[in-house]
């Protein structure tokens, strides 16, 4: 667990962050969400000493940071940031065993966390292993990135705006990848992000900041539904609030009995897909399937009935 406790940060008189107080819990992604200047990336940065906080602290499972070097910290803490900050000389493996090396594990163990990483990141490492980043699309070295900050089974992730240079497809399979290795490797993350959509898309927890000050902490359906100010209302975007939320909302949530023409959606789609699906092709419900086997339907009145409900 990470306890961020009144932690601020003043610059020239000016409260960059402003006593923010979050718990972070372990095997969670919590995305910090705001405009440009609000104190994200200050936020973070105080997390692992890269700035040391005016006031107030951060602990991680009840162990102040203040207690260890920052040096040391920062080897139990992984950071990747946009542009992911490889070094061009080294292969890949060396850039992924960096922090295991420095840690002294031994060369086999290091051999095989590489392979493993690369392994979940869908990069052969025969393939992969011994080239340099220069020798990589954007993708990859971004996920290249992402698996050197978590090589060495870090307590915490920071991530500061990991996916801002990748294209929007790209993107989304990054944030995609991400949510599966962190599954995959019960990884508590933090990531900072501009991104509302990012931010609903990735986080167990949204942390919203305006101003140097933490104005809503909560999960994304409690962002979308109940927005704390009218910043968090423009951030989530008015508009969009009702499809926001049935992004949200699994087919299995609203499955019924019956049957439904056309092509079924899997099960763990969601209603904004099965919305899109009954507008797209003129249907009044679309049939559901889990693992091959049709399960039922869900009905565009009752998916516009849910979104009545919430927005
Ligand atoms: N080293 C510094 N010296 C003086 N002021 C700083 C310093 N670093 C950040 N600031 C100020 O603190 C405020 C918060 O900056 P921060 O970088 O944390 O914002 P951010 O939300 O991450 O913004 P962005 O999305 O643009 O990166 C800004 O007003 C910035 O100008």
């Amino acid at each position: 667990m990470i306890e961020i406790d009144r932690i601020t940060k003043t610059y020239n008189g000016v409260k960059a962050v402003d006593a923010v107080t979050m718990t972070v819990e372990t095997g969670t992604i919590t995305v910090i969400v705001g405009t440009s200047g609000s104190g994200k990336t200050t936020l973070l940065r105080m997390i692992n000493r890269l700035e040391e906080p005016t006031s107030g602290e951060v602990r991680i499972n009840g162990v102040s940071t203040l207690a260890t070097k920052p040096h040391l910290l920062r080897r139990r803490i992984g950071y990747a940031i946009q542009g992911h900050g490889l070094f061009p000389h080294h292969t890949v493996a060396r850039n992924i065993g960096a922090v295991p090396r420095l840690l002294d594990w031994p060369k086999d163990k290091i051999e095989a966390r590489v392979d493993e990483l690369l392994t979940l990141f869908s990069m052969d490492p025969a393939q992969f292993r011994d080239r340099y980043p220069a020798e990589l699309s954007g993708g990859q070295q971004q996920r290249v990135g992402v698996a050197r900050a978590l090589a060495s089974r870090p307590d915490l992730l920071l991530m500061d705006e990991p996916f801002g240079a990748l294209d929007p497809i790209i993107r989304a399979r990054a944030q995609d990848d991400l949510r599966r290795i962190q599954k995959a490797l019960g990884s508590t993350i933090m990531l900072v992000t501009h991104d509302m959509e990012e931010a609903i898309r990735l986080g167990d927890r949204v942390a919203v900041m305006d101003g140097g000050k933490l104005v809503q902490h909560g999960t994304p359906a409690e962002i979308i539904a109940q927005p704390a100010t009218d910043f968090v209302a423009n951030m989530v975007g008015e508009v969009e609030r009702p499809l926001r939320l049935l992004s949200l909302i699994p087919l299995c949530d609203l499955v019924e009995d019956g049957d439904a023409p056309g092509a079924a959606l899997p099960a763990d789609a969601s209603l904004r897909d099965a919305l899109a699906a009954c507008l797209w092709t003129g249907r009044s419900a679309v049939p559901v399937e889990r693992d091959g086997d049709v399960v039922g339907r869900v009905t565009f009145d009752a998916i516009r009935a849910r979104a009545e409900l919430r927005a």
